[in-house]
């Protein structure tokens, strides 16, 4: 019960907006993640001896074809997945310490939203079932839909929204708990253009106001490199961590800048980047 207390109360004081540290957030040392073969076979190498180190409040895009294990890669972060070997590390925290801390907001493709409660009710779930008091809930729920735009639509169903906005609740509510990482594995992938690039913008408002730190798992390479501090390209067979490409695009970034020459030089480096596909 103490416990408890004392989680709900450090919950309770956690700053939505905390200074940028650049300190290291997640180190992720020698990882390997193995899948036993269905046939009988040789273990699938989901991941081969990857090491990356992330630091606070960068966003890094994971990009590569279909297989290379950045869905794996994501939920052994989240302590969905268990490595064969190696180790991450979240400010000296294990995985699972972490996602126990409720230091992780994940956001999928498809925005999984409970039909039967409104956009604020969506949103707050999470905090319900941490039992945080009705009045820090009702505060947080209008921040957080205030934060992607859609304060006015609290009282609307999913089914009454388009696939966008669906989206940007699915946003709201991974943010409602305030965590310090986002997990985002192709987000915006069912999307049209428009929409995406919409969002896109928004993300990268909602980023520069909260300082998360954000892992984005995408296919596709303008996307990744237009929101991203770092893209880092990875190739299949086994999953690996082929480059790692700094994207020294000033902020705030605009639709327009992926006109420029630079733009489209950075998209043909991890183009070329990657190995064996
Ligand atoms: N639960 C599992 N059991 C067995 N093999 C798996 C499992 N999950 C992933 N794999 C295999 O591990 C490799 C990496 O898969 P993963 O889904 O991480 O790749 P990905 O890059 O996210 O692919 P996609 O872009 O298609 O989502 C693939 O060969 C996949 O078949």
């Amino acid at each position: 019960m103490a416990a408890a207390r004392s989680m709900e109360s450090e919950f309770l004081s956690r700053d939505f907006s905390a200074p940028v540290t650049k300190e290291t957030e997640i180190s992720i040392e020698n990882l390997s993640v193995k899948f036993p073969d269905k046939d009988g076979g040789e273990p699938v190498a989901a991941l081969r001896d990857v090491n990356l180190e992330i630091k606070q409040g960068e966003f890094i895009s994971l990009v590569g074809p279909s297989g290379c294990g950045k869905t794996t890669l994501l939920r052994t972060i989240a302590d969905l997945q268990q490595p064969s070997s190696g180790k991450i590390s979240v400010r000296g925290l294990s995985p699972r310490e972490v996602r126990l801390q409720k230091k992780y907001g994940i956001v999928f493709q498809s925005p999984v939203l409970y039909d039967w409660r409104t956009v604020r009710r969506n949103v707050c779930m999470p905090m319900e079932l941490m039992g945080l008091p009705k009045k820090y809930r009702t505060a947080t729920v209008t921040e957080m839909l205030e934060l992607v735009g859609l304060y006015d639509f609290g009282k609307k169903y999913p089914h009454e929204l388009s696939g966008g906005m669906q989206q940007r609740v699915n946003i709201a509510r991974a943010l409602a708990i305030k965590p310090e990482i986002l997990l985002m594995d192709e987000p915006f992938s069912a999307l049209d253009e428009f929409t995406k690039e919409k969002l896109h913008e928004d993300l990268l408002t909602i980023w520069s106001k909260t300082n998360k730190t954000i892992l984005f798992v995408t296919h596709n390479i303008s996307e990744a490199v237009f929101l991203a501090d770092r893209v880092v390209v990875m190739s299949p067979h086994p999953g690996r961590i082929s480059a790692v490409v700094d994207v020294n695009i000033p902020r705030p970034r605009a639709l327009k800048d992926k006109n420029a020459p630079e733009f489209n030089a950075l998209v043909a480096k991890v183009r070329n980047s990657f190995e064996g596909v």
